[in-house]
């Protein structure tokens, strides 16, 4: 039995260890301009992270770079030791700030396309989440609030099975009571073989939820760590821990 328990914790440490993401001295910039500057940072399964910032910090720079859609200027990105490519692409599901659907589609469309897209994607959870956030599969694309557009984007990312969750900004022009929705269905995702990272200017929301913080500043991170211990040691909360280092 004890052997049996042994061998479990070790092949979940091999598992974890397998899924990890890690973003080594990455730098990228554009002509003279340096968007990301030298950033390290290990992400590791069955955590949410929160990528904070205020505009212009690097948060999008930096998950395009780890989804494999811009190439750093230099630096390692590496899933599981493999470095960003075709390979990790499958693994990685990155919801962009703006809206990329077709205007025609309908959200029962988008499911369909989706599903015909990525092996990893539920078509089941895709509907019970649109259920969950108030949608229904005849709304088209091109009649949404950006809200509703939030909502769907979200949707259909959390409805892959994928290592690795990134969402940037998911609670843009969402309102006050439907923001828990999002972070309800975010929660839901949660899962000791996945890696969730959410950037937002919209901490106050945030706190609660997650469980390690980057703080990025002109694209430098100025402070990173599991969110309690930051707590403890600033003895301020996430919030305020915010508020002091962009305060102008
Ligand atoms: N394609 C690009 N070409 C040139 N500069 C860019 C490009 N993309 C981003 N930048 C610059 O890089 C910096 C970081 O931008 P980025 O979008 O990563 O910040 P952000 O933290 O996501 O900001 P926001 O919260 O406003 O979305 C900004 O100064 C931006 O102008």
């Amino acid at each position: 039995m004890r052997l049996l328990i042994s061998l479990r914790i070790i092949t979940n440490k091999i598992w974890r260890d397998l899924i990890m993401l890690q973003c080594k001295n990455v730098t990228k910039k554009y002509m003279k301009m340096t968007a990301v500057n030298g950033v390290s940072i290990d992400f590791m399964p069955g955590r949410i992270y929160a990528l904070l910032g205020s505009n212009g910090s690097g948060k999008t720079t930096l998950m395009k770079m780890i989804a494999g859609l811009v190439k750093p200027t230099s630096g390692d990105i590496t899933l599981s030791g493999v470095p960003i490519g075709v390979e990790t692409k499958k693994h990685i599901a990155y919801m962009p700030t703006e809206s990329y659907f077709y205007n025609y589609m309908s959200c029962a469309d988008i499911g369909k396309y989706y599903a015909d897209f990525f092996e990893d994607f539920s078509l089941d959870q895709y509907y019970n989440y649109l259920n969950e956030m108030k949608l229904t599969p005849d709304m088209k694309a091109s009649k949404m609030s950006s809200g509703m557009m939030a909502k769907l984007k979200l949707a259909v990312n959390l409805s892959r099975n994928a290592s690795v969750i990134m969402l940037d900004e998911p609670l843009n022009g969402v309102d006050i009571v439907a923001r828990e929705q999002v972070i309800n269905a975010v929660i839901s995702k949660a899962s000791p073989d996945k890696i969730i990272i959410m950037s937002s200017h919209l901490v106050d929301e945030l706190e609660a939820v997650i469980d390690y913080a980057v703080f990025i500043k002109d694209g430098v991170i100025v402070s990173q760590g599991d969110a309690e211990n930051l707590r403890t040691a600033s003895g301020m909360s996430i919030v305020d821990q915010y508020k002091r280092i962009y305060a102008y």
